[in-house]
């Protein structure tokens, strides 16, 4: 589902990727390595946000460089930066995502703010939310939206036990896992139903 070929990258002359390649199927890759190792990096090549100097990165076929938007729409990134557009309220944010992401469903959304009690703060800037909120408010989306290829970033910082418990049920759906390919870091053995494990 995800093909990653010959990537090459390096910040200001410090190497991270070389000749690197990887196929990833259905179902949860664990993507673990040292701190500085390039996880985020990684995720962040896969997800548009930063270019390869060279290599291919393809979803089902698609490419990121010669079909960027379609690429874009496969993938969805969930990271800890502060977030790309600090203006939004967390409603404005959801919003912009179901108009981004053909197919998104609202009521998938609404299923996963319930789950996360996130409604009380819809109406909030995004800036003024807790650690575990801004979480949740993430993670709400990458769990709604209709993507093949899901990347989490340390998935579980910062959530309650009660989130953290919801979280790995709606990882670890047999059907979910069957569609979609999800990439996870963590420092942690993540206790989910892996397909594989890749050490940076
Ligand atoms: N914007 C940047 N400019 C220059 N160097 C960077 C930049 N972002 C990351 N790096 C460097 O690239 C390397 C990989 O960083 P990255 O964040 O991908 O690691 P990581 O495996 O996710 O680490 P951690 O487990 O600590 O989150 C590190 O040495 C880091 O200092």
């Amino acid at each position: 589902m995800l093909a990653i070929d010959h990537l090459n990258f390096e910040y200001a002359g410090h190497p991270l990727f070389r000749q690197f390649s990887l196929q990833l199927a259905a179902g949860i890759t664990w993507l673990r390595g040292e701190n500085g190792a390039g996880k985020t990096t990684l995720m962040k090549l896969v997800a548009g946000a930063l270019l390869p100097h060279t290599g291919t990165i393809a979803v089902a076929g698609i490419d990121s460089a010669q079909q960027p938007l379609d690429y874009r729409r496969q993938i969805h990134y969930s990271g800890g930066d502060t977030p790309a557009l600090p203006w939004l309220s967390v409603r404005e944010m959801f919003d912009l995502h179901v108009a981004l992401y053909p197919g998104a469903d609202t009521a998938a959304l609404n299923a996963q703010l319930d789950a996360f009690r996130l409604h009380g703060v819809l109406d909030q800037p995004v800036t003024t939310l807790s650690l575990g909120q801004h979480k949740k408010m993430q993670l709400s989306l990458a769990l709604a939206l209709p993507v093949a290829v899901l990347l989490i970033d340390e998935p579980f910082n910062g959530l309650d036990t009660a989130a953290v418990s919801y979280l790995r049920t709606q990882l670890a759906d047999p059907g979910r896992r069957a569609r979609q390919c999800i990439v996870l870091t963590s420092h942690v053995e993540p206790d989910l139903p892996l397909a594989q494990t890749i050490q940076l």
